[in-house]
């Protein structure tokens, strides 16, 4: 008998996660939702502090041991995550670590952000800012978003590129082919 994941449960009134198509989980507004309205805030599942030169062996390092310190229910969420399940921790930690800093000494894996998809520039409707004082994330609806409508917020809104060109960009650095609505609009 095929068994069915659970779907991990919303973090907010505002929206739910279910399966989407051609982009795993995602995130769906359950109802209107102004504009500057707080979604959601988090404490990191996962959070390592580094020097921001530290290669990428040696950060591997750091966050297999902060995997290690975690409850074996906290590792089995972690690996849950996407890329988890193909890559395991490095896996996971690639493709849902947020760099929290500007400095890039500080990077986490949060249980609830790591489910909110992409969109380029343009297309979002979310953004996040890390509250380092509280020690939790915080994401927050950017403009009015629409019942129905998918949470999104850019990866890397530092990017302004044609659509071939950032969703090449997006693929080999996140390993996806951008399926956001402004790409989906485009065709340059
Ligand atoms: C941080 S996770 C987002 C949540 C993820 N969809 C899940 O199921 O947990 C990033 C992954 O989601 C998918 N994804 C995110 N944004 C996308 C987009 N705009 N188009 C297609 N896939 C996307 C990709 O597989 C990407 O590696």
């Amino acid at each position: 008998m095929a068994i069915t994941p659970a779907l991990p449960a919303s973090p907010s009134p505002y929206f739910e996660i279910i399966a989407l198509p051609k982009k795993g989980l995602g995130a769906i507004a359950t109802t209107t939702i102004p504009a500057n309205t707080l979604l959601f805030s988090e404490p990191p599942l996962l959070w390592i502090t580094h020097s921001p030169e530290l290669e990428e062996a040696e950060q591997a390092e750091h966050v297999n041991t902060a995997f290690a310190a975690l409850s074996g229910a906290l590792q089995t969420l972690f690996l849950s995550l996407a890329g988890g399940v193909e890559a395991g921790v490095e896996g996971a930690w690639k493709c849902n670590n947020f760099m929290l800093t500007s400095d890039g000494r500080e990077n986490a894996v949060f249980a609830a952000a790591s489910r909110i998809n992409h969109s380029c520039n343009g297309g979002e409707n979310a953004y996040w800012r890390w509250e380092g004082g509280k020690g939790r994330i915080e994401f927050w609806s950017g403009r009015r978003v629409e019942e129905g409508e998918e949470i999104t917020h850019c990866y890397r809104p530092d990017w302004r590129m044609g659509t071939r060109n950032r969703r090449l960009a997006l693929l080999e650095e996140y390993g996806f082919v951008c399926g956001c609505v402004v790409c989906e609009e485009q065709d340059d």
